[in-house]
């Protein structure tokens, strides 16, 4: 509290107000203000957007994308002024902003959630409601986002080797995951910001998680803190914690024996993202309003035109190495899996290094543009494993592109014991929120019922390499997209159609 102020005397909002600038700069938010002046360069979403509501109420801003204890744990007490008499407050009228009513009349019109046949629909009915620094954020890769469409279109260069004749009148889908029993083999994986999407953020994944029984990665860089997804978590509801290590190995360790703590069941070290990849379409959205619960531990310069991704990202050690990994292994006792291999040189490199698993995954296509596809990477290393018979000394599971339960049947069958979804359950929840990803879940598991009875298995088990042909995995045929500037940046005119009369 502001020295001698007494709980009952509430700061009057002109008060606040006058500390509109840099040089002294207060907020509200949820009725009580703060002074930011210091944490100003400090703010991985950059200044610009504090300073917009410098001596204003700034919940509206704050809250789609700071975990609720981002205040508590990153602002030091002493700045925290108390409560404010909103009744003194004085809001800005809202501006007409036709892209938003435009964007509430397609809400409107969208689809029922009954309309939504498979994964791709969510996709669809996502890219018209969302808003257009959300759907960036979701749907942007790396580059020419060529990985991005390599993720799904690799499945398509798998083909299936049916067998006939096999009682498949009962089908179980269940597996188990790290010693998890799961009803069925896909895991939520961890993406970031999620309430971008729906203003209750990655809860509405937990809750979806629960109800069909499959386990969720709760991501470092998630909207709602972690341990508000925890809280979420219902009876034995399982979830694992995506890590990205921050430099301060400190924050680390706290982080990682909290979350062991609180019961999580895996760790999962992202090893793909020494530095988070180039989105364009995330930084043409000019995201400047970023956050999360960031664990920048300095002052760091951060480049905020790079969009969300490296505004939230500041603190991400790009010097994380194997040799961090002794160091791991001494501080949970979790199950370490390192989430974004991709070579069978590593995955042999982390058996060696006792580590529990790995992710055959490109990070949905957003970091190295031309990686190849977790898929791609599964078909090389399984082989390999089974050459030294090590195909079961650790799990292995892949993650990008998959969007039909005949891509988790493939990955199945060349040797996952599971594969991670992202932006579709990420996009259901967006235009249709939970109930949308209860969907989403419900018609995977249909999906796949009905493909193991069409391959001829009946339980996951008996998935095998026999069941698919791979010969045209990696024949890789990279058109680049008709929606990248590719085909026009460099027309002079334009498109015909812009060229002058
Ligand atoms: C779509 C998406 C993916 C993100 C993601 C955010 C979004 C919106 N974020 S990111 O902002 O830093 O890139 C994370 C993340 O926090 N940590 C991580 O390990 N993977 C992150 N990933 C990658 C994710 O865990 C999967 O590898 C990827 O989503 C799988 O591909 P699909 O989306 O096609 O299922």
């Amino acid at each position: 509290n502001r020295q001698g102020q007494t709980q009952q005397h509430k700061l009057h909002g002109d008060e606040v107000g006058k500390h509109n600038s840099r040089e002294s700069c207060w907020v509200i938010v949820h009725g009580r203000a703060y002074d930011v002046t210091e944490f100003l360069p400090e703010h991985p979403g950059g200044q610009k957007i504090i300073l917009k509501y410098a001596g204003k109420d700034a919940t509206e801003e704050f809250e789609p994308i700071h975990p609720p204890d981002t205040l508590d744990k990153y602002l030091h007490k002493s700045k925290h002024l108390g409560e404010v008499d909103m009744n003194t407050v004085h809001h800005d009228e809202k501006q007409a902003d036709p892209e938003e009513e435009e964007r509430q009349k397609r809400i409107e019109r969208k689809p029922i959630l009954e309309q939504c046949y498979n994964l791709m629909d969510f996709e669809g009915v996502a890219r018209t409601v969302m808003k257009k620094t959300a759907w960036a954020y979701y749907s942007s890769g790396a580059d020419d986002e060529i990985t991005l469409r390599e993720n799904h279109s690799a499945y398509h260069k798998i083909w299936f080797r049916p067998r006939i004749l096999v009682d498949v009148e009962k089908i179980d889908l269940s597996t188990t995951m790290l010693g998890t029993k799961v009803d069925i083999p896909f895991y939520v994986t961890a993406t970031a910001l999620g309430k971008l999407g729906h203003p209750e953020g990655e809860v509405v994944l937990t809750r979806a998680a629960k109800k069909h029984n499959v386990v969720q990665m709760i991501p470092t860089l998630a909207s709602c803190s972690f341990d508000e997804i925890v809280d979420a978590r219902e009876g034995d509801q399982v979830q694992w914690l995506q890590l990205y290590v921050n430099k301060d190995r400190d924050i680390t360790k706290r982080i990682v024996q909290h979350a062991e703590k609180r019961g999580c069941k895996g760790l999962f070290i992202t090893v793909d993202a020494p530095q988070l990849g180039r989105r364009e379409k995330d930084m043409r959205s000019k995201f400047s309003d970023v956050g999360s619960n960031v664990q920048s531990s300095s002052g760091d310069n951060v480049d905020r035109s790079q969009g969300a991704a490296r505004a939230i990202s500041s603190f991400i050690d790009p010097s994380l190495s194997w040799k961090d990994i002794p160091w791991f292994l001494s501080i949970t006792k979790m199950p370490i899996i390192l989430k974004g291999v991709q070579r069978v040189e590593d995955v042999i490199r982390a058996i060696e290094a006792g580590v529990h698993g790995v992710v055959l995954s490109n990070h949905g296509g957003r970091q190295l543009d031309f990686a190849r596809s977790g898929i791609e990477v599964l078909a090389e290393v399984m082989p390999v494993l089974r050459e030294r018979g090590w195909e079961n000394r650790i799990e292995i599971f892949v993650d990008g592109g998959i969007r039909r339960a005949t891509d988790i049947i493939k990955a199945l069958c060349l040797g996952a014991k599971g594969v991670g979804i992202g932006r579709p359950f990420l996009y259901a929840m967006s235009a249709y929120g939970l109930p949308g990803v209860d969907r989403a879940m419900q018609l995977l598991k249909d999906e796949m019922e009905m493909n193991m009875r069409l391959i001829g298995c009946s339980k996951i088990d008996e998935l095998n390499p026999t069941l698919v042909d791979t010969t045209g995995l990696n024949a890789h045929s990279t058109l680049v997209p008709a929606d990248t500037l590719g085909l026009r940046v460099y027309d002079p005119l334009g498109s015909p159609r812009e060229q002058p009369i």
